[in-house]
């Protein structure tokens, strides 16, 4: 059953109910919007109530459940765990910290009224105080338009802080309709919400979801679903949506596969890292690239030639080889004097008998049983008709086994192995060259074996590599549990399931490298290397996938070869393509210019509209004085934007950068370089040397492009050149900087002959 049925406003109001709760005031009386928010905190109210009667129910399932659990029988066991185990559950999902659990509200033809929020509530009648937004009677809620209203009148977009309304915006979507008291607030939440200053992490958008976004998010869960788009289309926050929507749907499913978000950065990563649990969802694993070799993590960015031959598809099998290949310093062959003869592993006999353990594709951590049977066997029959007349071959390896000297070979020839190890051996020329087999080119092998000596920590680049050896080497046997480790009788108490699942962070512990996830989301896919996407199709092998990109935002030069390895990845199933085209992000004045500078490259780029226009052109300042212009341009951002600053710069220079604006408010204002600027959005961005980050080429212009639709108020850029300025743009330049006081030098955008 719905709610009661809206009510005509102002008849409703007693002249005489000043002071009781719920109740507008004399003055709001005067006010709509007062009168509202009075209703709609009514509703919130009685909700809050209900969230706290419904955590005490849970309580009480726990200590019946508890009791059962003592009566000694196995049902009663059984009972006490599904008794907590649900009450767990609902009192993880009750017990989240729900900024606004109601924010929607929808009034229907027929005057049935439905809340609509962060989690469904339901009263002491099983009917729905609020529903969740993922079900599918809360759809309309997303999907009415006024050309198809689907029985809808008024949207109402609610919002509270704390427990406490403080706003309402309403759509009208029947204009024609019977108000019948109905008041209609607020020019739209859309804009309202768009407009709000950032903080530095990225927020739900459930509210203010729009059709075409609703479509990609409720799209069915199997197959591969690609979500394209411009930049700041709201492709992230889609695709996060969509892995609330999934674990809502499909809960048994995925919560027990689980669903791993994959984005660019760590940096990225923080930014996005509340969106799921302020929809009352933490069961995700968000990793970035860089992060998902569990034991290795990275920051630092190859140089672009570098990146290139580490992401390419062609060093996978060099990878290989160098997990497989005997590494330059392990011993070259084995002699063992056995009862006065001398027994010899040659060279040629021991890489024979490697070659044999690890055909087939055979992991080499996992092969070392193999390898011992195999040596001992070739030994044996070194040892000729008369020790085997003495010996069977058990007895022969039993005596083996007890020799320091066989036993100390073994672990040089055939040591536990980590990727790490495998890596290293790679600083060796001709041991890469010998595993290269052909595959990369002199110049490439002495480039890679360089920077792999010249490097004690990895890069991210080297995360892919790292989990292609990893792949090869298999996971290094744990050690046998000690003999007492389940001696139940040093427990006064079992844990359940349930306790364990969501007593902590509600995240559930899955194993080293898990590879079983059940859907899998790539954020800024366009941006994948062949070897990244190898990396991220293991972690989902029987996966459904949420793709999710922009292609001229791409980083990576060879679209074509990361496709391929994408299909790779992803498999065979059913594909279906959503396409974004609205910028919410970018100012209409930024987005125009970041638009010139993509179409210079990729002239069909994918280009949306920007909904908004603040009024403010970006500036552009040409000048040697980096440092000062620097510092200016932040501060007169700080005062004209109501959140927070970026100064984007070439990632050599942000150390200095960083000094440069130390004295400003660290809350507020950040330095971040080009490639982890990447998802990322602020009021006010300051680019630093555009023409550094372009340098002149396709890849670095897509990268610039970037950059400049991180803006969501103003944008100013600083350089000693301006090469890459457009020449429309330049000549559409309508407000220069402010010079120094003692103008030291810089030069203007508005002096068009700057742009010649
Ligand atoms: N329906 C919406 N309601 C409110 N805000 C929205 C909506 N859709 C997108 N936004 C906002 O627009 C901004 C851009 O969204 P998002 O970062 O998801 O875009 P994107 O397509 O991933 O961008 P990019 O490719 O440039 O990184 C965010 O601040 C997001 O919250």
């Amino acid at each position: 059953m719905p709610e009661s049925p809206a009510t005509p406003e102002h008849s409703e109001v007693p002249a005489d109910a000043t002071d009781t709760p719920g109740v507008p005031t004399s003055e709001q009386r005067v006010d709509p919007e007062a009168i509202e928010i009075a209703r709609e905190q009514e509703h919130v109210d009685k909700v809050n109530v209900r969230v706290e009667q419904l955590l005490l129910n849970a309580d009480a399932i726990t200590r019946e459940g508890l009791a059962r659990g003592r009566s000694g029988s196995f049902g009663g066991l059984v009972e006490r765990d599904a008794f907590v185990h649900v009450a767990s559950r609902r009192k993880h999902l009750l017990n989240r910290e729900h900024e606004g659990l109601v924010f929607g509200r929808l009034d229907f033809d027929n005057r049935v009224v439905h809340h609509v929020g962060r989690i469904g509530v339901l009263d002491e009648t099983y009917d729905p105080l609020v529903l969740d937004w993922r079900a599918p009677a809360a759809a309309p809620f997303y999907q009415a338009t006024a050309h198809d209203r689907l029985g809808v009148i008024r949207r109402r977009v609610i919002r509270c802080s704390g427990p406490k309304v403080i706003s309402v915006e309403d759509d009208l979507l029947d204009t024609e309709a019977e108000l019948d008291g109905m008041n209609v607030i607020g020019d739209g939440a859309l804009i309202a919400s768009l407009s709000r200053a950032r903080t530095g992490q990225m927020r739900d958008i459930v509210a203010t979801i729009q059709k075409h976004q609703d479509e990609a998010i409720r799209a069915p869960s199997d197959g591969v679903t690609l979500i394209s788009g411009g930049p700041g289309t709201g492709k992230t926050v889609v695709a996060l949506h969509r892995a609330a929507y999934l674990l809502y749907r499909d809960r048994r499913k995925f919560e027990t596969t689980g669903v791993l978000v994959v984005g660019p950065s760590r940096t990225f990563m923080r930014y996005i890292e509340r969106v799921l649990p302020s929809l009352g969802e933490d069961s995700a694993a968000l990793r970035s690239v860089s992060e998902l070799v569990d034991g290795y993590a990275a920051s630092r960015h190859d140089s672009p030639e570098i990146a290139a031959i580490k992401g390419a598809a062609k060093i996978a099998p060099v990878m290989g080889r160098a997990a497989r290949f005997i590494p330059p310093e392990a011993p070259s062959e084995f002699r063992l004097l056995y009862r006065g003869q001398l027994l010899v592993a040659s060279g040629p006999q021991l890489k024979g008998l490697r070659r044999n353990v690890l055909r087939g594709n055979r992991k080499y951590n996992r092969s070392f049983r193999a390898v011992k049977d195999a040596l001992s066997d070739l030994l044996y029959r070194e040892a000729g008709e008369r020790v085997q007349e003495e010996r069977n071959l058990s007895e022969f390896r039993e005596e083996l086994g007890d020799r320091e000297e066989y036993n100390e070979f073994l672990a040089a020839w055939w040591p536990m192995r980590t990727p790490a190890d495998v890596l290293h051996t790679l600083r060796d020329k001709q041991f890469l060259q010998v595993c290269a087999g052909g595959a990369l080119r002199r110049e490439e092998i002495a480039l890679l074996a360089e920077d792999w000596a010249a490097h004690d920590d990895f890069s991210v680049q080297d995360i892919g590599l790292l989990d292609e050896i990893r792949d090869a080497l298999g996971e290094i046997p744990p050690p046998p549990p000690p003999r007492d480790e389940f001696d139940l009788a040093q427990y006064e108490e079992l844990t359940t399931a349930a306790d364990r699942e969501y007593a902590v962070a509600g995240t559930r512990v899955r194993p080293d490298n898990y590879a079983g996830y059940g859907h899998v989301i790539i954020d800024e896919a366009q941006d994948l290397s062949p070897m990244q996407w190898r990396m991220v199709g293991r972690r989902g092998r029987f996966a459904s996938w949420t793709v999710v990109g922009d292609v001229a935002q791409s980083s990576w030069g060879n679209p074509a070869e990361a496709h391929a390895a994408m299909l790779e990845s992803m498999g065979k199933g059913t594909r279906r393509e959503f396409h974004l085209d609205t910028n919410y992000r970018s100012p209409a004045e930024v987005f125009r210019l970041a638009a010139d500078v993509i179409r210079a490259v990729v002239p069909d780029a994918d280009l949306p509209d920007a909904v908004r226009s603040t009024g403010f052109e970006p500036e552009h300042v040409i000048t040697d004085e980096l440092r000062s212009a620097t510092g200016d341009a932040v501060r007169r951002l700080l005062d004209d934007v109501e959140g927070i600053v970026a100064v984007i710069a070439p990632a050599a220079r942000c150390d200095e950068v960083a000094d440069w604006i130390a004295e400003y408010d660290a809350e507020r204002v950040s330095v971040v370089d080009e490639l982890s600027a990447k998802g990322l959005e602020y009021d006010g961005v300051v680019v630093l040397e555009p023409d550094e980050i372009a340098g002149g080429n396709a890849r670095g212009t897509r990268i610039l492009y970037v950059v400049l639709t991180r803006a969501t108020q103003r944008l100013v850029t600083i350089g000693r050149t301006a090469d890459w300025l457009p020449r429309d743009a330049a000549s559409g330049v309508e407000t220069p900087a402010v010079p120094d006081e003692d103008d030291t030098g810089e030069r203007y955008a508005a002096q068009p002959s700057l742009w010649d």
